[in-house]
C-alpha cells in the first residue's frame, strides 16, 4: 500500500490528522498530528487507526506515532503558612474558574499529609492509568483533570512519607501526561517544610498564590510561606483572604470572625497585590463536601472566587506578552 491507500481506509476525521503514512516492509507507520487532543482522545485515535489497517494486505503489524506541538504548560503554586485556612478549596474553585474562561487548566494535589481534592472534584475512589510510565491524570465532570495522592494511595497511608519519598511521589503527580494542559495549580500541603522545598527546586512554579485567613497568626505564617518562594526566586502572584465576613443566615448581619482586612493590609506591608477576598460561607463548605465547587455556579460565592480567576488570568496573560 502507499500513503494514498493507507489514508483511504481511515476515517475522514482521522484522516485529517494524518501527517504521514508508510511501509516499512510489512509494518505500516502512521505519523499523526495529535495537537490539541486529551490523553483519552489520543488513545482512542492510535486504536482506532490500528484496527482500521490491521489486517489489510501485506500489514503484518501497525505503529502510530503521535506527534504534538510542544504545550507551553506554566505552573502555578497555591500556597499557605498554616493549615486548614482554605487553600485546597481555592485551588479546585480557582481551577473551575480558569477552566470556564477557556482556559486548560489541571489540578495537581501536592497535599500528601491531607490530599482533598479527590473530594473536592468529585473523583474519589477513582485511581489513575499509566501509559509508559507516565500517569494519566483522572478527568473530572468540571473539565478539569486531576491528579491526587489520595488517588494513588488508601486513606491515611500518606502521612507516614517523609522527604525523598513525598518528593518522588510529588514529581510522579506534576511529571504525568497532562496532555494539552497549558496551566497547572498546585494545592500544596501547609507550611514550608520538605515537599514545599523539593517542589520549588524541582519543578519551579512560574508563579505562586498564597492564601490566608485575616488572623495575626495566619498572616505571619503566610509571611514565612512567601518568603519561602521568594528564597526559590518564584514570582509571588498575590494574596487571597478566605473566611472574610460571616453574613449570619438568619438576619444577614455581617460579622468578622476572623477579623477583617488584615490579609490586604499585609499585602501592602509586603508589597504584594491584593488578588481578592472569599467570604465564610456555609454553601462554599457544603459544596467542597458534595464535591460541586461554588465556581462552577452563578451564585455569588462562585464569583468572588472568578473575579480572583480573572486577575490571575490577567498574571498570565501580562507574563506572557
Ligand atoms: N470561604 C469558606 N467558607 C466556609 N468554609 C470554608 C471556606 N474555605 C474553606 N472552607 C472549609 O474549611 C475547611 C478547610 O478548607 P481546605 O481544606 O480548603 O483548607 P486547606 O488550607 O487546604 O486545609 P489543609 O491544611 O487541610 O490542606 C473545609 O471544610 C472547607 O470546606
Amino acid at each position: 500500500m502507499n500513503q494514498e491507500q493507507m489514508i483511504a481506509c481511515l476515517p475522514a476525521e482521522l484522516a485529517g490528522r494524518v501527517k504521514s503514512a508508510r511501509m516499512v516492509g510489512e509494518r505500516a507507520v502512521v505519523v499523526v498530528d495529535a495537537s490539541g487532543l486529551s490523553p483519552a482522545a489520543r488513545a482512542a485515535t492510535e486504536q482506532e487507526i490500528s484496527a482500521a489497517l490491521e489486517g489489510r494486505e501485506g500489514v503484518a503489524e501497525v505503529r502510530v506515532a503521535m506527534m504534538a506541538d510542544k504545550v507551553r504548560r506554566r505552573l502555578i503554586a497555591i500556597g499557605s503558612g498554616k493549615g486548614g485556612v482554605g487553600k485546597s478549596t481555592l485551588t479546585t474553585n480557582l481551577a473551575v474558574a480558569l477552566q470556564r474562561k477557556g482556559l486548560k487548566v489541571g489540578v495537581v494535589d501536592a497535599d500528601i499529609y491531607g490530599p482533598s481534592q479527590p473530594k473536592l472534584l468529585a473523583t474519589e475512589g477513582e485511581k489513575p492509568r499509566a501509559e509508559n510510565d507516565k500517569l494519566i491524570p483522572i478527568d473530572s465532570r468540571f473539565g478539569v483533570p486531576v491528579l491526587s495522592m489520595g488517588h494513588l494511595v488508601k486513606q491515611g497511608q500518606a502521612l507516614a512519607w517523609r522527604g525523598p519519598m513525598a518528593g518522588n511521589a510529588l514529581s510522579q503527580l506534576v511529571d504525568a501526561d497532562w496532555g494539552d494542559t497549558e496551566l497547572l495549580l498546585i494545592d500544596l500541603p501547609p507550611g514550608t517544610g520538605d515537599v514545599q522545598l523539593s517542589m520549588l527546586q524541582k519543578h519551579k512554579p512560574d508563579g505562586a498564590v498564597l492564601v490566608s485567613t485575616p488572623q495575626d497568626l495566619a498572616l505571619i505564617d503566610a509571611a514565612r510561606a512567601g518568603q519561602l518562594f521568594d528564597t526559590g526566586g518564584v514570582p509571588i502572584i498575590g494574596l487571597v483572604e478566605n473566611m472574610a465576613g460571616y453574613a449570619c443566615p438568619h438576619c444577614g448581619e455581617v460579622s468578622d470572625p476572623f477579623g477583617k482586612g488584615g490579609v490586604e493590609t499585609a499585602a501592602a506591608r509586603l508589597e504584594l497585590p491584593f488578588l481578592g477576598r472569599i467570604p465564610l460561607s456555609l454553601p462554599i463548605r457544603e459544596a467542597g463536601d458534595k464535591g460541586e465547587p461554588s465556581a462552577a455556579g452563578e451564585s455569588e460565592d462562585g464569583a468572588a472566587f472568578r473575579a480572583i480567576a480573572d486577575r490571575i488570568a490577567d498574571w498570565l496573560a501580562r507574563e506572557a506578552a
